[in-house]
């Protein structure tokens, strides 16, 4: 990663904590640039209540002295800050390069909100050079994987890692992904996956920092 990007990934950062106001619950993404987001949120001393989305933000969060809620005690999120591995400019994404795509989308799904902040290396024409994560209860990875090679994708599990639940990782190369939704829903039909890294049409904005500027996703003509 070059200091450009990670420049890039604070700026999109920042100006997605600009939306934050007091009394907020936020959800609090997974990966390098939502860390960005937690340091602008503690450095500006917010009064916001995080919701994070993996242990990982969770012990951020706390150690920058950012209050934690549990997502169970909310009746709703008012806006939710993440990242994403890939986004189209119709704000389709894959997510889950760090593992957290279950609690992300549970968090999501909660959110008035979903803000998508990223660098520009993320923006695609068409989701899919990124492998898709399909989390998987343990039990089930290798009748996963033969559902996944009837479907056409290639896959591989992610050695090592477990989620926050305690699921393997299979990420599934599907080539380009001509409809996200409806493979998602595909995935999501197969015994075993609990949850897939394809967020269709659920983030209201993405904001992508490109060499020092920051440009949004839907774009607004005129003006
Ligand atoms: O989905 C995610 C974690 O599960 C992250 O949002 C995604 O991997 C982007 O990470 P980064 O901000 O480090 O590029």
């Amino acid at each position: 990663m070059t200091s450009q990007q990670d420049n890039d990934k604070k700026l999109a950062a920042e100006m997605a904590v600009s939306m934050l106001r007091n009394g907020m619950t936020v959800g609090l993404g997974t990966g390098s640039t939502a860390r960005f987001a937690l340091h602008a949120i503690a450095e500006q001393r917010l009064e916001i209540k995080g919701v994070p989305t993996s242990w990982q933000t969770a012990e951020l969060a706390r150690s920058l002295g950012i209050p934690l809620v549990d997502i169970n005690d909310v009746p709703y999120i008012d806006i939710t800050l993440d990242g994403a591995d890939e986004f189209t400019p119709s704000l389709d994404l894959i997510k889950g390069g760090g593992a957290a795509l279950l609690h992300e989308k549970i968090v999501a799904v909660r959110s008035r909100q979903l803000v998508i902040m990223t660098d520009a290396s993320k923006r695609v024409a068409q989701l899919g050079k990124f492998r898709v994560p399909v989390e998987t209860i343990p039990f089930a990875v290798r009748y996963v994987q033969d559902r996944l090679a009837a479907m056409g994708a290639s896959s591989s599990v992610r050695h090592g890692v477990l989620t926050d639940e305690g699921n393997a990782v299979i990420d599934a190369d599907f080539g380009l992904i001509n409809d996200p939704a409806a493979l998602g829903a595909q995935l999501k039909a197969i015994t075993g996956v609990v949850e897939h890294g394809i967020f269709a049409g659920m983030a209201a904005l993405v904001l992508m920092g490109d060499n020092g500027r920051v440009e949004r996703f839907p774009q607004v003509s005129g003006g």
